[in-house]
């Protein structure tokens, strides 16, 4: 039985809103490279990946001017509506390429500031895994769920048991498309490819990882990731 193969899937399709910015937050600049470029990057250079697959918008007149279109170990297909759209149309386009139980690594292109060591411990703790897992870090703040659209505290909530899921998160190739496919059919609301997982009765793992594996999001990230590449 051939060893399974790591597959790297990029989601990239979003347009960015809440950054309000004039393109797609993956397209804005970190030291003169575009993010899409740094992430894409720090993932293909820190494992061994038999190949990548970058989910795009239809109308994207950016990609070609990035240093990651010219690389042969990159190709992209058509994202979707939502970000689990864009996850399962790039399965989709691997699936002449994949085995059913090749692992799947998901990463944000909106993640720039993966450290290597999260990288290999996510891969290294779970490539025994019998369903796979997700980086993620403990909840550091207190939270308050608030009354409805009102600025009054309803609750405070226990974190003890509360984790921020970050990415990549590492699946085997058939299950996660399944689930995906699953999860979207019956309008279940997924954020991320562990919760469609979830959905359909798995269990995945948690393998910590570091805090400053921001994403970003809104104006103020941008500067913070800038900061945190710096240090890394
Ligand atoms: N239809 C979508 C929506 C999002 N993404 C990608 O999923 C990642 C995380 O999504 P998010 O941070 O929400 O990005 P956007 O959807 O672009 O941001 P916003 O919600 O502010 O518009 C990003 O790399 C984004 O490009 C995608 O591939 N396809
Ligand atoms: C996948 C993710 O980054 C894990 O925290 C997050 O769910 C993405 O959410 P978004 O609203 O699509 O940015």
């Amino acid at each position: 039985m051939s060893k399974p193969r790591y597959w790297l899937i990029v989601p990239a399709a979003g347009s960015g809103q809440r950054m309000k910015a004039d393109c797609p937050k993956q397209y804005l600049q970190l030291n003169h490279r575009y993010i899409l470029d740094v992430t894409l990057s720090r993932l293909l250079e820190n494992a061994d990946f038999a190949g990548c697959m970058v989910a795009l918008r239809a109308d994207d007149p950016w990609w070609s001017k990035t240093a990651s279109s010219k690389d042969e170990r990159v190709d992209t297909c058509i994202g979707g509506s939502e970000r689990a759209n864009s996850v399962l149309a790039a399965l989709e386009a691997l699936l002449d390429r994949a085995d059913n139980d090749d692992w799947v690594l998901v990463h944000d292109a909106a993640r720039p500031c993966l450290h290597p060591a999260d990288l290999g411990r996510l891969i290294a703790d779970l490539r025994g895994h019998p369903v796979g897992g997700l980086l993620a870090t403990p909840v550091a703040d207190t939270l308050k769920r608030k009354a409805g659209d009102s600025n009054a505290v309803e609750t405070t909530v226990d974190r003890r048991h509360l984790w921020r899921a970050l990415t990549p998160q590492m699946f085997r190739f058939s299950a996660l498309r399944r689930a995906l496919e699953t999860a979207i059919a019956s309008g279940y609301p997924i954020t991320d490819e562990a919760s469609a997982l979830e959905h359909a009765g798995q269990i995945p793992c948690i393998v910590e990882g570091r805090p400053d594996n921001i994403k970003i999001t809104v104006p103020a990230d941008l500067a913070l990731a800038g900061f945190i590449l710096s240090r890394l």
